[in-house]
């Protein structure tokens, strides 16, 4: 797996909102995309003839780390995620970003829903996910 991006390389939030809020034992993520520091988001490939294409599986990674990160800001990790949401462009894309999930949630701590959305705030982005995490508080 990529290494997280850290605190001062990781995309800063589109508007007035922080990437997490905790609230006593639990933490909340805000909507995180596979948006880059430089505004571009991972997995997008533009060709000559004007064509874009898209890569789930690098997108969906690309987000995990985004996620990974924000949540290292506020003292935890992935495991401690009881409760993640996932937002597609295209449900067709479920199987390959279903794989790669698995490779970071394989323990499956987690429950998820996944749904099919029309867009997202960005043209190329095509999977956003928001999650809850517990981490009781020292
Ligand atoms: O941080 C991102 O790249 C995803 C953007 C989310 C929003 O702007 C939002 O949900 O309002």
């Amino acid at each position: 797996m990529n290494a997280s991006p850290t605190e001062s390389t990781r995309p800063q939030p589109l508007g007035a909102y922080p990437a997490h809020v905790r609230a006593g034992d639990f933490i909340y993520l805000s909507g995180t995309s596979a948006r880059l520091p430089d505004g571009s988001i991972a997995g997008t490939t533009r060709h000559a003839d004007g064509s874009v294409a898209h890569d789930i599986e690098v997108q969906t990674r690309t987000v995990i780390e985004n996620m990974r990160s924000a949540l290292a800001e506020a003292g935890a990790d992935l495991s401690h995620c009881i409760d993640v949401t996932v937002f597609l462009t295209d449900m067709r894309d479920f199987p390959r970003y279903n794989a790669v999930y698995g490779e970071y949630f394989a323990s499956a701590r987690a429950a998820r829903t996944t749904v099919g959305v029309r867009e997202l705030p960005k043209p190329d982005m095509i999977v956003e996910m928001k999650a809850v995490a517990y981490l009781p508080q020292a």
